[in-house]
């Protein structure tokens, strides 16, 4: 009769006890000093090359630590800037904070904090597959986008829309329309890049960052709709939050800047 729960997870500051990477030379996020970013001419002179197709995304999950709109491969490529190889979208997701706080991003830019931040995760195809690609020093892409509380994103409507569908981990829905996940990016594509990791466990030291300057502006209400996410907590079932890491030792790494 003794009831044993599944283990409610960790929170980041214990898991270096079972992912010892946690304190590893190259962990993400990080808290990006303009004032340090080294403006790499390199960087514009191969501009990043976004070309996503518009019915690459297949289905919203509740991966029981944030949304995730499964993508298929078909066509969906980043490019150039600091990529020397082709890498394909396999998915994106996002973190964020409390009901109306200003923390929730991963990144940070000076010590600000965003509402919230998506990351579009891609994989070299120097690799045969995904995961394959996971662990590898230049496995892994991730594009940041920064999003700020302001008016409504038509783009991000028919996403945050399906949000109250997958209340439940493991929950999923299908995407049955036209979607690109490009409407997510802002109108400048400047950005800073450094080389770090994934941001939650396994924490893969294997992710070339895009973190782009500009956030996008999404409504309070959409904001709010992460939160018909559900996720277990120690006192039971309760609204997702606060499934961002906070930024982690820069170990002398150089942050370059479009
Ligand atoms: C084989 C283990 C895969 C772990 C990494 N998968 S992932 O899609 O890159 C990923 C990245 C990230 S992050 N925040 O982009 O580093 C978060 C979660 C996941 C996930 O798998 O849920
Ligand atoms: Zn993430």
């Amino acid at each position: 009769f003794l009831q044993v729960a599944s283990p409610v997870p960790q929170g980041p500051n214990k898991w270096h006890e079972q992912f010892p990477i946690a304190k590893g030379q190259r962990q993400s996020p990080i808290d990006i000093v303009t004032s340090n970013a080294k403006v790499d001419k390199a960087l514009s002179d191969n501009p990043l090359k976004v070309s996503y197709s518009n019915n690459c995304c297949q289905s919203v999950t509740n991966t029981g630590a944030s949304f995730q709109v499964v993508v298929d491969g078909a066509g969906t490529e980043i490019s150039g800037g600091p990529l020397d190889s082709t890498y394909k979208l396999v998915q994106f997701h996002a973190h964020w904070g409390p009901l109306g706080g200003d923390e929730g991003s991963e990144h940070t830019v000076d010590g600000v904090t965003y509402p919230a931040e998506l990351h579009l995760v891609h994989w070299n195809q120097k690799y045969k597959d995904v995961g394959e690609a996971v662990d590898k020093p230049d496995g892994l892409a991730v594009i940041g986008v920064f999003f700020s509380r302001g008016k409504e994103h038509a783009g991000f409507k028919p996403i945050s829309d399906l949000f109250a569908k997958v209340p439940r981990k493991a929950d999923k829905v299908d995407i049955s329309f036209n979607y690109d996940p490009a409407c997510l990016l802002p109108a400048r594509r400047d950005y800073w890049t450094y080389l770090g990791s994934l941001t939650t466990p396994p924490l893969f030291e294997s992710v070339t960052w895009i973190v782009m300057k500009d956030p996008v502006e999404v409504s309070a209400e959409q904001l709010a709709a992460l939160r018909n996410l559900l996720w277990e907590t120690p006192s039971g079932e309760g609204q997702m939050c606060n499934n961002y890491r906070p930024p982690q030792p820069l170990q002398g790494r150089l942050v370059r800047s479009t």
